[in-house]
């Protein structure tokens, strides 16, 4: 992997970190982004960051041993992304991000724990598809990694129970795309609770799912 390469991830993490810090997606220090590396590695937002004001220069570098090679000390919930990236080969970015909607939606307690949110719209079948809940685990506990293992290898989104969405994408912009689209969704779910709303019918998800492939 080039220097050129790492420099423009740097850049990219910082970028969306700003761009969704400043649009209200994340608050104060929460959340955090992460990217595969070809050689094996991944770049990790430092922990206690925030994402709004990232320093490129400071971001993790871990090589494919999880081990620190620069930057600052990594997110604590670097075990839970790199138990994702275990079970998606095809998974390149990861955003996790306390976004208002999607947390309140997690702490609803007549929610389907198999599948969150209904499919309201087209594009939040292509871009999310079913959004398992992850029980209630403390901020960086080691046993959320086990608990998302068994579900990250057929969800490339998941949503951590009283804390916040887990999207894997392809490319970071894919990551933080469905992540939007996962906040905007759980937004009109909560407009429309309690008005019957009309949702996709199973052949219409089918059709979404057969012509637009996540990964
Ligand atoms: O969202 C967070 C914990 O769940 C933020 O933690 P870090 O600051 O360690 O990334
Ligand atoms: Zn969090």
């Amino acid at each position: 992997m080039s220097v050129h390469d790492d420099n423009r991830l740097r850049e990219q993490i910082a970028m969306f970190g700003q761009s969704l810090f400043d649009r209200g997606l994340t608050m104060g220090s929460s959340g955090n982004i992460s990217v595969r590396l070809a050689d094996g590695g991944w770049l990790m937002t430092p922990t206690n960051a925030c994402l709004g004001r990232l320093d490129p220069a400071r971001i993790s570098r871990l090589d494919s041993e999880r081990r620190l090679l620069d930057g600052d000390r990594p997110t604590k919930e670097s075990f839970l992304h790199l138990a994702v990236y275990g079970e998606r080969p095809q998974s390149g970015a990861i955003v996790h991000l306390h976004s208002t909607h999607s947390v309140a939606v997690s702490c609803l307690p007549e929610i389907d724990p198999g599948d969150c949110i209904p499919p309201l719209t087209a594009y939040y079948v292509m871009r999310v598809g079913k959004l398992p809940l992850v029980p209630y685990h403390m901020p960086g506990d080691p046993t959320l990694g086990d608990a998302v293992r068994g579900l990250a290898g057929k969800h490339s989104a998941v949503l951590l129970a009283n804390h916040g969405p887990v999207v894997a994408g392809k490319s970071l912009e894919a990551a933080v795309y469905a992540t939007e689209e996962l906040e905007e969704t759980a937004r009109l779910f909560l407009l429309l609770r309690g008005q019957n709303p009309r949702c996709l019918s199973d052949a219409q998800v089918a059709e979404l799912e057969a012509r637009f492939l996540r990964d």
